[in-house]
């Protein structure tokens, strides 16, 4: 069956004017995103991955139109999120929305949680009375706040951090979204708790046919929680594909590095693989006048040739693309591999 996309992010590039080094030093320019593309389906989770900096959170902001990016655009329902005014705007903000990082600071301290939920249904959906009422307590149940009654007369602040981002969920779904950006969501969380909270965006997205975009830095959680992964390096895609392929077999140098960094009993066979440690190790500034791979400076497998242009994507598997100039070699190797017969076949 074809996947449905429900949001398209098309060739877009972000750039930041930063000051100086010191007062009187020119202004420079950041690259924070460089030629970003991807679908998002409906029903999946696609995860962000990288290191700080590698603009994860920049992608959502440009999404939520806190940014207009530098060129490209991101489209939903066939039109530019940047070019939406009146009814569209309206439906646009109403149908994707977005989950932070910090519980503590989504919710209004000063309200109680029945009210986070009571004002959007009235605004965007007209309930009142007691449908509003059975609306609400639908929602808490539907996140596992139970009883509703009680879970909803409480203030933010006697809420548990995984309880608050249970209640933020609850509102996201009183609003009627379809697409969720959650930036980094789990990650102030004890760890006893995100599993929880992994679960539930699970079962939003299983039973109710909502697509997230996960940011994430942690591995572990984008295999757990999603279905596809892009690997982000400064600014840059550098491998992305199904979850499970990308993450048992990585091609890329910095993708292999993530994972080599991520404890996991299972891939006890993967090689460790060091960064260079006769160069710098902190991501290179990227600028618009850059060229080459931005990865290279790290790269253990660089060579001259990586510093002339961001080598083209090549699909090494069905599902799995990296940009890397050893891709096409590693291509070779694996269907050379995948085409030997097995011993004791009869070859056809
Ligand atoms: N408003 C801004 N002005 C200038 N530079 C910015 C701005 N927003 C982000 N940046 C820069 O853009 C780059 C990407 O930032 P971004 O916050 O998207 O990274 P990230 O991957 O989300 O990192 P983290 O995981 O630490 O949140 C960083 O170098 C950051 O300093």
């Amino acid at each position: 069956m074809d996947k449905e996309t429900v949001f398209s992010v098309q060739n877009v590039t972000m750039d930041f004017q930063i000051s100086g080094k010191t007062f009187f030093s020119k202004k420079r320019t950041l690259r924070a995103l460089n030629d970003v593309s991807f679908d998002l389906y409906k029903g999946e989770s696609l995860a962000v991955v990288g290191e700080s900096g590698c603009g994860k959170s920049t992608l959502c902001r440009i999404a939520m139109r806190f940014y207009k990016p530098t060129s490209g655009q991101m489209i939903y329902h066939d039109g530019s999120v940047h070019s939406f005014k009146g009814e569209a705007l309206r439906t646009y903000r109403q149908k994707v929305q977005m989950i932070f990082q910090d519980p503590f600071s989504s919710l209004n301290p000063l309200h109680s949680i029945y009210y986070h939920l009571k004002r959007p249904l009235q605004l965007y959906h007209k309930l009142k009375g007691k449908e509003l009422k059975e609306k609400m307590d639908e929602a808490l149940e539907m996140v596992g706040l139970v009883p509703p009654e009680e879970q909803g007369r409480k203030n933010p602040h006697q809420l548990s951090g995984g309880q608050k981002q249970r209640a933020f969920l609850a509102r996201i779904m009183a609003i009627g979204a379809d697409i969720i950006f959650a930036d980094e969501p789990t990650s102030m969380l004890d760890v006893s708790i995100r599993l929880g909270v992994l679960n539930l965006m699970n079962k939003l997205k299983r039973e109710m046919g909502k697509s997230f975009l996960y940011i994430t830095h942690d591995i572990a959680t984008a295999r757990y929680f999603s279905d596809r992964i892009i690997v982000l390096y400064s600014g840059h895609m550098v491998e992305w594909g199904d979850v499970d392929e990308v993450v048992k077999h990585p091609v890329h140098p910095y993708t292999k590095l993530l994972i080599s960094a991520a404890p996991d009993p299972e891939r006890e066979t993967l090689a460790k693989l060091e960064v260079r440690d006769d160069v710098e190790k902190e991501v290179t500034m990227w600028t618009p006048e850059s060229r080459g791979c931005p990865f290279r400076n790290r790269c253990p497998v660089a060579e001259s040739r990586c510093a002339d242009d961001f080598p083209e994507a090549v699909e090494v598997k069905p599902n799995q693309f990296v940009r890397c100039i050893h891709a096409k070699e590693w291509k070779t190797e694996n269907n050379a591999a995948s085409e030997k017969p097995e011993r004791n076949q009869p070859v056809s």
